[in-house]
């Protein structure tokens, strides 16, 4: 019998995200990133286009009867034959045996696969490498349940010779894995935000929980990586500028592993196919469950009710 649904989903997401990030790596070496500016503060690059093709048209192929939402509105008409993979990774294919019940017997119409094939454009182009990561995040009904963050960078400091990419993955009720969980210092309050998309709003969400150290880094899965890795307590974002396919996977991969992820008002977004894809609600991350509250009760009356999510 074949493995369950959800774990060919993610053993699939894993391999294609990998691929994608050689695609990204390759592109970068070319020198000619093709950048479009799709609006204010908003880039895409070849990288974004070719990558995203690479991971919708494997997932299509695989997964025919899936919900597939990318970033990237594209033509799938030219994809490279090369650029389609099959392949299913092995070690995810190995927890069959610990799938949690609800996971079980999910059924294709009722998933959305998000895909976000760059997170942290604007730091891409500035070669500020190590926070770009490929994001696939799989929802089934309106519940994120499992994500693949895939960081093609991870080691480029240590060297032209370095290995270079990681990948983490996570399932709501089974794990996370692919990184040492460490908990962040107990006596500070560090808290991770945007470095190119900053306001006034932003900053006084920031303020209003009196941190000890501020943390300015590009994407949300880099972001969420600090979480999950002890290097933040909190990821704050009080701003609408992020969408589904951005928050879906760390949100899996982070409550995988015992964090949370909100919008400043508490409320967890929803990722049905048929959602409004920007977050008005802004974000809300902890590394730790328990500390979610805490933030939230710092949040300023007037921004709270600025980012209520329509
Ligand atoms: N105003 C915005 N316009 C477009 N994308 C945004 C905006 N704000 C946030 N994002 C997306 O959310 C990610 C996290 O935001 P930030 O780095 O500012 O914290 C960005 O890398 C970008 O994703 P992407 O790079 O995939 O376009
Ligand atoms: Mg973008
Ligand atoms: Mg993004
Ligand atoms: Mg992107």
């Amino acid at each position: 019998m074949s493995e369950p649904l959800i774990l060919r989903l993610v053993a699939s997401s894993v391999s294609v995200a990998n691929m994608a990030g050689r695609i990204i790596r390759d592109i970068l070496k070319t020198g000619d990133l093709g950048i479009v500016e799709k609006g204010l503060n908003d880039l895409q690059t070849e990288a974004d286009r070719n990558a995203q093709k690479c991971i919708v048209s494997s997932l299509m192929k695989a997964f025919p009867d899936v919900a597939i939402i990318g970033e990237e509105t594209l033509d799938y008409s030219d994809v490279n034959p090369d650029w389609i993979t099959m392949d299913q990774d092995a070690d995810v294919l190995k927890h069959a045996g610990s799938i949690p019940d609800d996971l079980k017997n999910i059924s294709a119409k009722d998933i959305c696969i998000w895909v976000d094939p760059l997170d942290g454009t604007a730091e891409f182009t500035q070669g500020l490498l190590d926070h770009v990561t490929v994001l696939i995040g799989i929802a089934v009904k309106e519940k994120a349940v499992a994500g693949v963050i895939y960081q093609p960078y991870y080691n480029y400091q240590n060297g032209p010779q370095a290995e270079l990419g990681r990948t983490i993955w996570g399932i709501v009720g089974l794990g996370a894995f692919g990184f040492e969980q460490v908990k962040p210092p107990a006596k500070e309050r560090i808290i991770t935000t945007t470095r190119s998309h900053m306001d006034g709003a932003v900053k006084g969400a920031i303020d209003a929980c009196q941190p000890t150290k501020i943390l300015r880094v590009g994407g949300a899965g880099h972001k969420v990586l600090l979480l999950i890795e002890g290097k933040a307590h909190a990821y704050l974002f009080a701003s609408p500028g992020c969408k589904k396919w951005d928050t879906c996977a760390p949100e899996a991969v982070l409550h995988a592993m015992g964090g949370k992820l909100t919008d400043v008002n508490g409320n967890f977004y929803q990722y049905h196919s048929g959602v409004k894809l920007r977050n008005d609600g802004g974000t809300l991350a902890t590394c730790l469950f328990e500390d979610h509250p805490w933030y939230l009760s710092k949040m300023p009356e007037a921004i709270r009710c600025t980012l209520k999510s329509k």
